[in-house]
């Protein structure tokens, strides 16, 4: 059984990944793949759990080294319990969101390092990577609209921080597609949901021959 494809999707709040991975997932299985569609914080028991430490209560709940570990820790789960294995059957595995989550989002305080990142990484899921990482972009503008348009004002415990957070976050995910370039694909997320579907299937063009 040949191993399956792991592809991420990764972005700033509100610009469309959520939407997109179920568009993807349903797109590839029209093409009868056996897709697996999950998602971080999250993907398996344990690590729903602890989405819900991360993400409810006061802003400050957790430091920034506990607020990484428990990603870390989510991850570790995640990866053991329901990514490797869907891997090794030959699924196809779509994540909403994965390491490159937690390398901007816990990386650009100036507290850790991306090697730290990396370490827990490493130490948690073997180092695991996606094998194509989809980066959806959109104006910080228009992405925090649609996410204020359907969080009706009641962002959680991480999508709530200021702007200029949410701006080092995205200059974050941009300098990591610069320095991958074989795995990240920058995606235009501007236009209707049917564009931004199309833009990611030619994107994937290559494994769908
Ligand atoms: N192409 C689009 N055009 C307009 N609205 C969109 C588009 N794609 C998604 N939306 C809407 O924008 C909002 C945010 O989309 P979605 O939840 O998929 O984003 P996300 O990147 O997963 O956000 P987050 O990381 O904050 O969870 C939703 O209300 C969704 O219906
Ligand atoms: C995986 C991951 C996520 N986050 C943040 C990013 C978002 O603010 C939330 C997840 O919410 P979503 O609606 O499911 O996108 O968590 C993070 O800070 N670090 C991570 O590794």
């Amino acid at each position: 059984m040949p191993r399956g494809r792991f592809i991420s999707l990764e972005g700033g709040e509100g610009v469309g990944k959520s939407t997109q991975a179920r568009r993807l997932a349903a797109a590839l299985q029209r093409r009868g793949l056996d897709v697996v569609l999950t998602r971080e914080p999250g993907g398996s028991e344990g690590a729903e759990a602890i989405r819900g430490l991360l993400l409810s209560g006061a802003a400050d709940r957790w430091t920034i080294r506990s607020e990484a570990l428990l990603f870390a820790a989510a991850r570790a789960d995640h990866v053991a319990r329901t990514i490797r294995p869907a891997l090794e059957a030959g699924q196809w595995v779509i994540c909403d969101r994965f390491l490159d989550s937690s390398r901007a989002y816990q990386g650009v305080g100036g507290v850790l390092a991306d090697a730290d990142i990396l370490a827990l990484h490493d130490v948690g899921s073997e180092g695991l990577l996606p094998d194509r990482t989809l980066l959806l972009r959109l104006p910080l503008g228009e992405s925090s609209a649609r996410a204020s348009l359907r969080d009706e004002g009641e962002a959680d415990r991480i999508g709530g921080r200021e702007t200029m957070f949410h701006r080092a976050v995205a200059e974050a995910f941009e300098r990591f597609a610069d320095a991958e370039p074989a795995r990240f694909h920058r995606i235009d997320a501007d236009g209707t949901p049917e564009d931004v579907e199309a833009r990611l299937c030619a994107a994937l063009a290559d494994w769908l021959v």
